[in-house]
């Protein structure tokens, strides 16, 4: 076997070894438990795919609880320069304190590595049980920008210097009349650009063409904080009608037509230029997106919003095909290459070292990871055996508990049982 190398960057493209070194993070509370679980069901099907002749040099890298423990530091400088320089990453959850403490590491993680995408594709395996009666129309995939927004930790406590000068600034400088009560305030400030929200949604689209996807709906709240999520929105059908002009339809050219022919001419427009495949733009306002997705999830296909939003839309989503512990994703930037592997969920810390939670999230974030570096073989053997092993209705205890008939396994049989059925 050839030594272990660098996965690296050739003219925009990865350059993939066939025994790259993959830098891992177990994760805070459950994530070791998943890790231990995961990494054999990866190495597995690798092995099963290509006999041997690819494999994955695995790295381990500190972050969280271990690494505050092991270095007194929670994100070591190393653990980034790791990423950095191996490109590809994966990573359990990592817990984030509320209200006093440190700051998330998830995020940080996003923002020092400018990974701009959180890609979290949703779809359904048969037999998983679900609140909602047809499961299986639920086939969306999130992309949420992950750099911005509130979620960007601009915030300032009740009663510091730090807030009392951002009020006096805002009452004063900026004629604000409109704190309710200034004394007692925290502040959090929503950053939202016109550069981070079109990299986003450039990079919907692009995904949506690449995989003959129908449409990419926008949501924002633009109706409330207009400059912000409604900038978001306006950019969105700013950038598909001058860059992807060839490639989709607008809502906001629907509305044009509408205006000047009327709405049986816009109707006739869309459906012509739907069946001409190209990709419909659209946008929803995320209170009513948050019903239509229950009620007619079929309607929505590719998803572009805010950091804020596309958190909880995640998670609501996940819970329509079983829960978030078949929740995969990934943390991408599109223009360098870097990428982080995750799951949706946290560190759910209640089962921490119960050997009882679904690594299904993180296996899937994995199977995502393995199709981003072309091992399609792998990735393949991966998700026949997810639908067989849950067909066979051996499951961990989140789907058990609401599935008839269910043998519930640990995580660690649940592993045994997925590499079985490879
Ligand atoms: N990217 C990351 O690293 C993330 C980190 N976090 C952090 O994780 C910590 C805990 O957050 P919390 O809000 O409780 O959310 P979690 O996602 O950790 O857990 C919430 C609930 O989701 C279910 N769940 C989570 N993971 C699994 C799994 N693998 N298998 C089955 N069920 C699962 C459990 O439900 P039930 O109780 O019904 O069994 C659990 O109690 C916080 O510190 C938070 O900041 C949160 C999200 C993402
Ligand atoms: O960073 C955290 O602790 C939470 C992040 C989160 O919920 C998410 O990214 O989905
Ligand atoms: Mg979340």
């Amino acid at each position: 076997m050839s030594n272990p190398e660098k996965i690296t960057v050739v003219d925009g493209k990865l350059n993939v070894p066939n025994h790259p070194i993959i830098p891992f993070i177990e994760g805070d509370g459950t994530g070791p438990d998943i890790w231990a679980a995961s990494v054999r069901v990866i190495d597995a099907a690798v092995d099963k795919a290509y006999a041997g002749t690819k494999s994955i040099a695995w790295k381990e890298i500190l972050a969280g609880e271990k690494a505050f423990n092991q270095t007194g530091d929670w994100l070591p400088e190393e653990t980034l320069e790791a990423v950095r320089e191996n490109i590809i990453a994966i990573k359990g959850p990592l817990t984030t304190p509320i209200g006093e403490g440190i700051r998330s590491l998830n995020v940080a993680f996003r923002q020092e590595l400018d990974l701009y995408v959180c890609l979290r594709p949703v779809r359904y395996f048969p037999g998983v049980p679900s609140p909602v009666r047809r499961p299986e129309l639920t086939d969306i995939v999130v992309f949420r920008e992950n750099t911005e927004d509130i979620y960007a930790g601009i915030e300032y406590a009740k009663g510091t210097d730090e807030v009392k000068k951002v009020i006096g600034f805002l009452q004063n400088e900026m004629g604000v009349k409109k704190i309710r009560f200034p004394e007692t305030s925290a502040i959090g400030i929503k950053p939202i650009s016109e550069e981070g929200s079109k990299r986003l949604i450039r990079a919907a689209i692009e995904y949506a063409i690449t995989e003959n996807r129908k449409s990419v709906t926008l949501v924002h709240k633009g109706n409330i904080m207009k400059f912000t999520e409604g900038g978001f929105k306006k950019w969105g059908y700013e950038l598909a009608e001058t860059e992807f002009a060839d490639k989709t339809f607008t809502w906001n050219q629907y509305d044009q037509i509408k205006d000047a022919e009327g709405t049986a001419a816009a109707d006739a427009a869309q459906k012509q230029e739907e069946a001409s495949g190209k990709i419909i733009v659209k946008d929803s306002i995320a209170d009513i997106f948050l019903q239509q997705i229950l009620t007619r999830p079929d309607e929505f296909d590719v998803v572009a919003t805010m950091n804020l939003n596309g958190d909880y839309i995640s998670d609501a989503l996940a819970a329509q095909v079983g829960g978030i512990g078949i929740a995969p994703g990934a943390n991408i930037n599109y223009m360098t290459g870097h990428a982080i592997f995750e799951a949706t969920h946290g560190t759910a810390p209640k089962y921490a070292g119960l050997d009882k939670v679904n690594p299904s999230s993180v296996i899937l974030s994995a199977e995502m990871m393995l199709r981003h570096l072309g091992w399609n073989e792998a990735a393949d053997l991966i998700i026949s055996s997810i639908e067989k092993t849950i067909a066979n209705k051996t499951v961990t205890y989140d789907f058990a508990r609401m599935m008839d008939g269910a043998t519930e396994l640990k995580t660690s049989e649940f592993a045994d049982a997925l590499i079985k059925n490879l």
